[in-house]
């Protein structure tokens, strides 16, 4: 478990928020094209794609640092909603009307890995986290002896109630030590039926960032990073896990009155 602490940054809004977001990704997009000409990212729904895209489409400096290479990324899904890419529910309609749609053809398209869709009727969400932990496998060269997937940037959004992927507080998900992903057949935020990366495979990934915004998550925000009691929430123990390679996107409203110390700027 790490014991260095996550960084906490504020911005005064969403849009200086995604300034500053666009040069963390492209740092860790930089420094993943170093390590294997790749760059594997895992995003969520939410949020967090809206928020993605204007921090991607803005415009550049057209220097190689600040430009997204597309056609070197691999865009997974921390976790998805058991319904048809189409559904209006899904994290992968989402992600494509925000951003993947809106990608200039001169900056290339990533490789996306949406779920099956064949399987998002079954009763039992599991074969599709089993499909989706096989092409985790295949895109990471996994060998058996490989344990986990090191994604180079997990993107998170946070709930109110503490949750991040669809990692739920109290839930048995929380204890999954062998799965890369799981089944989720009782989220309590519509839908029920979902799949998610598992804690050992987030807190593995090389960054983790997650975008908190809105006066709406000041009470969770203040139990995450400020009580003992909420040590025990998901989004808690990401950065218990993460420590120092958790960074926090937050505005002011959704960090007013939460004690933890907090910075402008990485
Ligand atoms: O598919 C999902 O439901 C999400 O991945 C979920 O984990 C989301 O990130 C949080 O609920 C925060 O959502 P907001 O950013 O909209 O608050």
């Amino acid at each position: 478990m790490a014991t260095a602490q996550p960084n906490l940054l504020s911005f005064p809004s969403t849009d200086a928020l995604a300034e500053q977001l666009r040069p963390y990704v492209l740092r860790c997009q930089a420094a993943a094209l170093a390590r294997h000409d790749t760059f594997r990212i895992a995003v969520s729904g939410g949020s967090l794609p809206t928020v993605l895209a204007r921090a991607l489409l803005a415009p550049g400096n057209g220097s190689p640092d600040d430009t997204p290479q597309f056609d070197k990324w691999h865009i997974f899904f921390a976790d998805e909603r058991a319904v048809p890419l189409d559904h209006k529910d899904s994290n992968y309609l989402l992600l494509k009307d925000e951003l993947l749609s809106k990608i200039p053809a001169e900056l290339g398209a990533p490789t996306v890995h949406p779920i099956d869709e064949k399987h998002v009727h079954d009763d039992d969400p599991q074969e599709l986290a089993d499909l989706y932990q096989e092409d985790l496998m295949r895109s990471f060269a996994a060998k058996d002896s490989v344990k986990l997937p090191f994604f180079d940037l997990i993107l998170l959004g946070c709930g109110p109630d503490g949750h991040t992927c669809s990692l739920f507080p109290g839930h048995d998900l929380l204890r999954e030590k062998d799965a890369w992903v799981a089944a989720e057949s009782h989220s309590p935020k519509p839908p029920p039926k979902r799949i998610t990366l598992t804690l050992p495979v987030v807190t593995s990934a090389i960054n983790i960032a997650f975008v908190a915004t809105g006066a709406g998550k000041k009470d969770i925000m203040k139990a995450i990073f400020d009580t003992e009691e909420g040590r025990s929430l998901p989004s808690a123990l990401v950065n218990q896990g993460g420590g120092e390679k958790v960074c926090w996107f937050t505005d002011h409203a959704a960090v007013d009155g939460v004690s933890f110390p907090r910075r402008g700027n990485l």
